[in-house]
């Protein structure tokens, strides 16, 4: 024998109805079915007596589209002759069901009976009408299914329940039907289950007909690794023990309610989840099959949202027996359900989960039982975290690993996840702990991730900046998406960019390829520090905020974001040549968080400098000097001065190309070189500030303080002779004219140098860089690197792979 349950979802419509059919037709032998009230009816029903106890009349409102609701189903089921049969197998429970709302109404109370009455309504009108259209003999449940209400909630008398079930198993034909949920106690009044229950039902029946199996039928492919409401890479888990599910279903996987698994695994009754809208696919088994050493250490991640965090402590606690036995009893004298306990070791507190809807009542529970030591001031009055969620780890391998929870809490702490309590059993088959309710998509994407429960790990991309390196930025995340998704198993999404009017923000991911334009159309205004807020307020996991700007509002925003625990990479020169007590103070916050705060680009633009800087750095050489042509801009300018081509048209070839800063000024003035220099010597080990470097600016400063730009593209041609006769002078001297940087002995100093063939920067070509670093190691030959030092292209390709690193791929 089979036993088969469909959930509300799979009888949720005619339909549905009709899959259902499919499907219990397509299996051979003896079945039995049990099935839930049509999807949304139950949370419909005890709303409406809620509504009904207010003694608020839209109560009949929602009573006639209730009975409306199945009469429609009845409609598409079922040739006009049979409808008229169905209906009138269903009226007595409508009857009674107006009948108790009425009531309810009139006198304005609603008992638990009328309660259990009537959210056990959805079972009776489901079940009648499906038992008809697939040809099943129906059953009530309430006569085999016995209840006695104990510690707050209705316990199944199961020797009763197996003795009435299998008293009437004689009379069970090939296909038989249950309604789920349902039940009644001694005194045959309706009880029900549990929200949920209907699986328990099947359950129960399955133990006590010795089924084959029992088959949960849903609407999902099977046990996800997580809920995949909340992680969409979720997936479906082959094999559960029964221990594995029990845990995962404990702790809020919906798709089995827990009390199912216990008659189940007592008769050793395979348990099947598998999918009404696709019963090709698998499913899992949870049986008690030994778990595979070589199998995942975990198998799935479970959250429970909607609950508080108690707290009781103090040192009058401390070696006390007797204080968690007075603790646990008053609290289940008053039926509050406890979901976790943490205690810890120093026994000064203890920490319980509940439902947020008993804290109160636990609150005061708690400071009842305890109020002599409270007016002693030897305990503590309770306190209580409100909004949060406990997750919870599961997998019976973990009792085979080591490091299981270091690398859980690492994972979750590195983005910025508070844990404020933490459990595991002696048994090791989870780690369960709390966590602000706002954090849980966060903290489950992560866990996810981290176990490689995901094939592959994702990073949440924000960008400032669409500007010639954003706009390049973007077409590489576009264009190497698949490489690294298939090579490294790296997929970056982009959820939020922002221009400098306006932002768009999507969790789910933008189009990289059409995101200008988007941002055009449908942005919403913003300013730096909102598009901060709205990053910060998504709080994703992974996330990167990329700055492509030159700007220094943006560069004021990396404090906060890396606070929050979103890494930083940065195109944008201005925070780490910044005070050295912030650029400091940025690094430190990135290695306390977790995260990174990348800025390759700044120096040498896609060239590598600074990472090889820091590997010699970390290796424990001592960086002694450094020379280097960091200017693009300059020395595109030195290398195209000639007759033809004087220095002030060559200032706007170099602004055209894009190798110039925004406004060339900050490259002629030598505040990009002084930057670029005081990054290098901060990296190098320096503590430098702007002010430490002595400048010689490119031009003479005079012209530098033109009140605008035009202003000085005018008066900058002035300069023209005098740059043609020193190249001249030069030239006849076999020597070359270069912008360099240098630090030497702790002194920073840039400024334009002389330099003849012999000199490695004499060759330096276009709008090359070269970096020259001795240091203990490179004594006598300094370690070079030279190549194109700007250019959109290249910097977005440096900013790139600064966003992979932060990947750690
Ligand atoms: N780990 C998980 N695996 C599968 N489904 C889950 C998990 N966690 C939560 N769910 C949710 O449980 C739902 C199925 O449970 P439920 O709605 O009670 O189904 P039914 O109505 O069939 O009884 C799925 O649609 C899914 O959204
Ligand atoms: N209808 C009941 C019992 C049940 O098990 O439903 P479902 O199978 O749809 O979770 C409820 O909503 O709680």
């Amino acid at each position: 024998m089979q036993v088969l349950k469909f959930g509300g979802t799979s009888v949720g419509s005619a339909d549905n109805i009709q899959k259902v059919k499919e499907i219990v037709s397509s299996i051979q032998g003896q079945k039995v079915v049990v099935v839930s009230a049509v999807g949304g009816i139950t949370d419909r029903l005890i709303s409406m007596a809620r509504t009904a106890e207010q003694g608020d009349k839209t109560c009949f409102e929602n009573l006639q589209s209730i009975i409306d609701n199945h009469f429609e189903i009845i409609d598409h089921l079922f040739q006009p002759i049979e409808k008229d049969e169905v209906i009138k197998l269903i009226e007595p429970d409508i009857e009674e069901l107006k009948i108790i709302i009425k009531g309810v109404f009139l006198i304005r109370e609603l008992s638990r009976k009328s309660f259990e009455s009537l959210s056990g309504m959805g079972e009776r009108l489901s079940s009648k009408i499906i038992a008809r259209y697939i040809g099943a003999k129906w059953f009530d449940s309430r006569n085999y299914i016995k209840t006695n209400f104990e510690f707050g909630r209705n316990q199944v008398i199961t020797d009763e329940t197996n003795k009435l079930l299998s008293e009437v198993k004689p009379e069970m034909g090939n296909c038989s039907l249950f309604p789920g949920f349902i039940s009644s106690n001694k005194k045959s009044e309706n009880t029900t289950l549990g929200r949920g229950g209907s699986d328990y039902t099947a359950a129960l029946l399955a133990a006590a007909f010795k089924a084959d199996n029992l088959q949960i039928w849903t609407d999902v492919d099977g046990f996800m690794t997580a809920d995949p409401r909340v992680i969409s890479r979720a997936y479906c888990i082959d094999k559960l023990s029964y221990a594995e599910a029990m845990e995962l279903s404990h702790f809020g996987a919906k798709v089995i309610y827990p009390p199912t698994i216990i008659p189940a695994f007592q008769s050793n009754i395979p348990i099947w989840i598998k999918n009404t809208f696709n019963p090709m696919a698998q499913g899992t088994l949870i049986n008690n099959e030994k778990v595979d050493i070589k199998e995942r250490q975990i198998k799935g991640i479970s959250s429970i949202k909607e609950v508080s965090l108690l707290t009781l402590q103090g040192i009058g606690m401390v070696g006390v027996t007797g204080i968690s036995m007075r603790l646990f009893t008053a609290l289940a004298a008053n039926d509050v359900n406890i979901i976790l306990i943490s205690q810890a070791s120093s026994e000064n507190s203890i920490s319980v989960v509940i439902g947020a809807d008993q804290s109160s009542i636990a609150r005061n529970a708690i400071e009842h039982e305890f109020r002599r030591e409270i007016a002693q001031n030897h305990i503590s009055p309770v306190t209580i975290d409100e909004n949060m969620a406990v997750v919870a780890i599961v997998g019976e391998n973990m009792k085979h690993t080591t490091g299981i929870a270091g690398q859980l809490f690492n994972s979750v702490g590195k983005n910025g996840v508070n844990i404020y309590a933490i459990a595991q059993g002696a048994s090791e088959l989870n780690i369960s702990f709390v966590i602000k309710e706002k954090d849980i998509r966060k903290a489950l994407n992560v866990i996810h991730e981290a176990f490689f429960l995901s094939d592959y790990s994702r990073l949440n991309l924000f960008l400032a900046g669409k500007g010639t390196v954003g706009s390049k930025l973007l077409n590489k995340v576009v264009s190497q998406a698949r490489k690294l998704k298939d090579e490294n198993n790296l997929m970056i999404r982009l959820v939020g960019v922002a221009g400098s009017s306006n932002m768009l923000l999507e969790r789910e991911g933008l189009n990289a390829a059409t995101v200008i334009e988007d941002l055009d159309n449908v942005g919403e205004p913003c300013t730096i520090e909102s598009f901060r807020d709205r990053i910060i307020e998504m709080n994703v996991a992974n996330s990167v905020f990329v700055d492509c700007t030159a700007s220094e509002q943006v560069a004021s925003v990396y404090q906060s974001l890396l606070d929050a625990n979103v890494s930083v990479v940065t195109a944008n020169k201005i925070a780490s040549s910044s005070s050295y007590a912030a650029y400091s103070k940025l690094k430190a916050t990135a290695r306390e968080k977790g995260v990174k705060f990348f800025f390759e680009t700044n120096v040498g633009a896609g060239l590598p400098v600074i990472a090889p800087i820091n590997d010699l750095v970390k290796s424990g050489d001592k960086i002694e000097r450094l020379e280097a042509v960091l200017s693009g801009t300059l020395n595109f300018i030195v290398n195209t001065l000639s007759e033809d081509n004087p220095l002030s048209d060559v200032i706007s070839e170099a602004k055209a190309k894009g190798f110039s800063e925004p406004d060339p000024r900050v490259d002629l003035s030598g505040t990009d070189v002084v930057r670029k220099l005081l990054i290098l010597a901060r990296e190098s080990g320096y503590v430098l500030e702007q002010e430490d470097v002595e400048v010689e600016p490119f031009v003479p400063a005079e012209y530098l303080d033109l009140p605008s730009l035009d202003a000085f593209m005018d008066k900058v041609k002035d300069l023209n002779p005098v740059f043609e006769n020193q190249r001249k002078n030069l030239a006849i001297e076999g020597k070359r004219l270069r912008y360099a940087a240098r630090l030497s002995e702790g002194k920073a100093k840039v400024g334009l140098i002389e330099v003849d063939s012999k000199h490695p920067f004499y060759d330096l070509e276009g709008s090359n860089n070269i970096i020259l670093v001795w240091s203990e190691n490179y004594n006598e030959h300094p370690l070079q690197v030279k190549g194109y030092g700007a250019g959109a292209d290249v910097t977005a390709a440096g900013v790139f792979a600064d966003i992979i690193k932060v990947a750690n791929v």
